[in-house]
C-alpha cells in the first residue's frame, strides 16, 4: 500500500483527466486502469468538454479520489487563489501544486512553487507539488511542509519518458521515505516500468493514455507496468555489468567419446 497524507492506496497510477475523446471513454479508461486518484482542473477543459456538475456526477458514479490540480497558474497569487477555490469546489484539502515557470517547456517555477507550498501547507493543505528532479528544490519542498514529492521525468505532454535517470536516482536515494510520485513526460508502459524499477512509489500521467488511439487498453498496460516494475524493484534487480559473466557455471570439463 502507498500511504498519502494519511491515506492508503492499493493502485499506483494516478491519472489525468484532460483531453479525453469523451466523458464515457474518460470513464472506461479509469475503471480500465483501477486507478483511485484523478487529478482535476479547475481551470481547464476535462474529458470532451464534460464541465461542472456533469463531471462532478461522473467522478462520483467511479468512486475515486479527486486530486485537485493548479494547472495553468503562472504566479504564486494565481496557484495559491487557484488551490483554495478548489479546496471548496472540491471538498479536499489534497491540492496538486503547479506554477509553471516557462511556456515553451512548462517547467515549474520551483521558486514560486516552494513560497506556494509553503502557504497551503501553513493553511493546512496537503500539497502534492509538481517540480523538477532537483535535489536542493525537493528539500526546500518537503521543509516548507509537503509529504509528497512529484518529480517530472520529461516535459508534460512530452511523452519522452525518463530524460535523467541519474538526477532521479538520486531523488529515490536521498528521500527514501518520503512518496516519490513521477508526474509528467511518461509516454509508454515501459517508461513507467522503469522509473517503478528505480524505486519510486507511484506515476502521475495524462497525455499517453489519453490520446492513445484506445485509452482504456493503454490504462489497463500502464496499470499492468506499474505492477511490474514495482515487483521487479522490491524482488533486488541486478545491476548492470560492462563485462560478461557467464549464467551457467561450469564444473570440469565434459567427456566426448
Ligand atoms: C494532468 C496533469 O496534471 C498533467 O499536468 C500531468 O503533469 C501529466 O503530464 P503528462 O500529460 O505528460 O502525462
Amino acid at each position: 500500500m502507498l500511504t498519502c497524507y494519511g491515506v492508503e492506496l492499493a493502485s499506483r497510477l494516478f491519472l489525468g483527466t484532460a483531453q479525453y475523446p469523451s466523458p464515457a471513454i474518460l470513464a472506461d479508461t479509469v475503471r480500465a486502469s483501477g486507478t483511485e486518484v484523478v487529478t482535476v482542473s479547475l481551470r481547464r477543459e476535462t474529458a470532451g468538454g464534460a464541465s461542472g456538475g456533469r463531471f462532478w456526477e461522473l467522478i462520483r458514479e467511479l468512486g475515486v479520489r479527486v486530486l485537485p490540480n493548479t494547472a495553468g497558474c503562472h504566479s504564486v497569487k494565481e496557484a495559491v487563489t487557484t488551490a483554495r477555490m478548489a479546496r471548496e469546489v472540491f471538498a479536499t484539502d489534497w491540492i496538486k501544486l503547479e506554477v509553471i515557470g516557462n511556456h515553451d517547456t512548462l517547467q515549474p517555477d520551483v521558486f514560486g512553487l516552494v513560497e506556494s507550498a509553503r502557504i497551503l501547507s501553513e493553511e493546512g493543505f496537503s500539497v502534492f507539488p509538481y517540480t523538477t528532479d532537483d535535489l536542493v528544490v525537493a528539500e526546500r519542498l518537503l521543509e516548507a511542509g509537503c509529504k509528497v514529492l512529484m518529480p517530472w521525468c520529461a516535459p508534460i505532454g512530452s511523452a519522452a519518458g525518463p530524460l535523467n535517470v541519474r538526477a532521479l536516482r538520486s531523488l529515490r536515494a536521498h528521500f527514501p521515505d518520503t512518496p516519490l510520485i513521477v508526474d509528467a513526460g511518461l509516454g509508454r508502459p515501459s517508461h513507467a516500468a522503469a522509473v517503478m524499477e528505480l524505486g519510486f512509489d507511484a506515476v502521475l500521467l495524462n497525455t499517453a493514455v489519453a490520446k492513445a488511439g484506445d485509452p482504456a487498453g493503454m490504462a489497463h498496460a500502464f496499470a499492468g507496468a506499474v505492477e511490474a516494475g514495482l515487483e521487479a524493484y522490491r524482488a533486488g534487480i541486478v545491476e548492470p555489468r560492462e563485462t560478461a559473466v557467464p549464467s551457467t557455471p561450469v564444473i570440469g570439463q565434459a567427456v566426448f567419446s
